[in-house]
């Protein structure tokens, strides 16, 4: 029978295989934040014992960052202990680290893939639960625990059991104003948050195949919100393009035997997957997120649903208490909802592509006067960088927007930047959890393109009725 390409992965890296699926998994890459670390290396200090392959590990600071007055004392004294922590903990353990002074450093899902840390057919982990972006490239890459993240530090292995394949098929195209964004938010209306529980899902088809890199890792980002422990995509000619030349990809005929494997990782035309869901890219349209969970989601131009709606009683206690915190009416147009903040970044949508579909949406625009605050954070000072030499930081910050330092900031609000009680925000990232963005705060998700438009207008709006309707068509 023909494999996956998680199969032929984890093929690859099993070590030892149990007869109940359970195995041990040879890690290749493992990448360190500040927030999951400090533990791991002090079970390491404890035990006396090294990191066992240095090499395999790059660490950056992401979390709690401050995004502004980056020279002035850490405001923050537990971001300031915890960045301090992992500083030392490289010095001391001897590991590859990107200073936050560093050009490089940023959210560590978005400088994995810029630096060709993340390639395909590697075992790739962090203990982040978005390490799924990486999957954009054909690697098995998951997030994991702190304990876990010791033992990787310690073995170069994971224990894992194998979960099942979930085919997720994405025909057609998207409409100019989609992006990659909504159909990583369709998928997960679709399937539920509990969807991909015990799967590692590969998206394929059309639609897929269409996107660029940056989408293909908006899309794997948001796998773990599907509740799957991996997205996958197979490795094509664009994957290659996008590493090729990237500082950490193997060079000259060490690259030619890299490229060739990678295209022997595809999917086999027999290979069986345990579950197929198809999803029809034509009907996806500009999404916005209502609830308190990913996958409570509607297009901008529809309703705020009643909690009757639902089938589900569980569901329908669930959407009652969501509305209740997050201040709506069922019935009210979305796009008659105003909004307090702006939120554009984290490892979901802060790529330089993600940059520019906002700024073409708010070019000659403003953000609209009741707005208190809007926010741009790239994923990485090398985004940040970029997106300066095209000139789309004059963009934001003549609109009225704040151009800042890269991290996950607003995303999680682990440092300052946060929205207050009843507070709503119009947000790239990927979590709209109760609290997620601040005690009290609302977040309603979306793609870059929809925020920007939410900015200028002050209220969620389709961005496909404003001027030459922005397609982000391929991120
Ligand atoms: C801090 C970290 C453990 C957490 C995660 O794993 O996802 C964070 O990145 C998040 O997005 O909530
Ligand atoms: S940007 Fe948000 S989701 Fe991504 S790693 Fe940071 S906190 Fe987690």
């Amino acid at each position: 029978m023909g494999k996956t390409l998680y199969d032929k992965i984890w093929d690859l890296h099993t070590v030892e295989a149990r007869q109940d699926g359970v195995a041990l998994i040879y890690i290749d890459r493992h990448l360190v934040h500040e927030v999951t670390s400090p533990q791991a290396f002090e079970g390491l200090r404890m035990a006396d014992r090294p990191v066992r392959r240095p090499e395999a590990v790059l660490a950056v600071p992401d979390h709690n960052v401050p995004t502004k007055d980056r020279d002035k004392p850490n405001p923050d004294e537990m971001s300031a202990a915890q960045l301090a922590a992992l500083e030392e903990n490289v010095a001391a353990f001897g590991l590859d680290y990107i200073p936050m002074s560093d050009v490089r450093q940023g959210i560590v899902h978005v400088i994995g893939p810029e630096l060709g840390f993340t390639q395909p057919g590697l075992t790739i982990v962090c203990g982040d639960s978005h390490t799924s972006t990486h999957g954009a490239f054909g690697a098995f890459a998951i997030g994991i625990g702190t304990s876990e993240v010791e033992h990787v530090l310690a073995t170069q292995t994971l224990v894992l059991k194998k979960a099942k394949n979930l085919r997720v098929h994405i025909s057609g195209e998207l409409h100019p104003g989609c992006t990659a964004k909504d159909v990583a938010l369709a998928v997960i209306g679709k399937i539920g948050a509990a969807g991909g529980t015990g799967y590692v899902i590969e998206y394929c088809g059309p639609l897929v195949e269409a996107l660029s890199m940056e989408g293909r890792m908006t899309l794997c980002n948001m796998s773990i919100e599907a509740g799957a422990r991996a997205g996958l995509i197979a490795p094509d000619e664009k994957t290659v393009a996008y590493l090729k030349g990237r500082p950490m990809v193997p060079k000259g005929a060490e690259w030619e035997q890299a490229v060739s494997f990678w295209q022997s990782l595809k999917t086999d035309a027999d290979a069986v997957f345990d579950r197929t869901v198809s999803i029809a890219g034509d009907e996806i349209a500009p999404l916005v997120t209502w609830g308190t969970s990913p996958e409570d989601v509607i297009p901008v131009t529809a309703q705020v649903p009643a909690p009757d709606s639902f089938a589900e009683p569980t569901k329908r206690e669930a959407a009652a208490k969501a509305l209740d915190y997050m201040g709506l009416t069922p019935g009210t147009p979305m796009q008659d909802v105003s909004i307090d903040r702006v939120f554009i970044g984290s490892c979901t949508n802060s790529r330089i592509e993600d940059l520019r579909a906002a700024a073409s949406v708010v070019s000659g625009r403003h953000v609209a006067p009741h707005v208190l605050e809007a926010i741009v954070v790239p994923g990485s000072g090398l985004v940040k960088e970029m997106a300066e030499a095209e000139g789309l930081d004059r963009i934001f910050t003549e609109a009225g927007f704040d151009w800042r330092e890269p991290g996950c900031s607003m995303c999680l609000g682990m440092n300052a930047d946060k929205a207050g009680a009843g507070e709503r925000v119009a947000s790239t990232s990927n979590r709209n959890f109760v609290g997620r963005q601040g005690p009290g705060a609302r977040t309603h998700l979306m793609s870059p393109a929809m925020a920007a438009a939410a900015a200028v207008a002050g209220r969620f709006t389709d961005v496909r009725t404003m001027t030459d309707t922005t397609t982000n068509g391929e991120g």
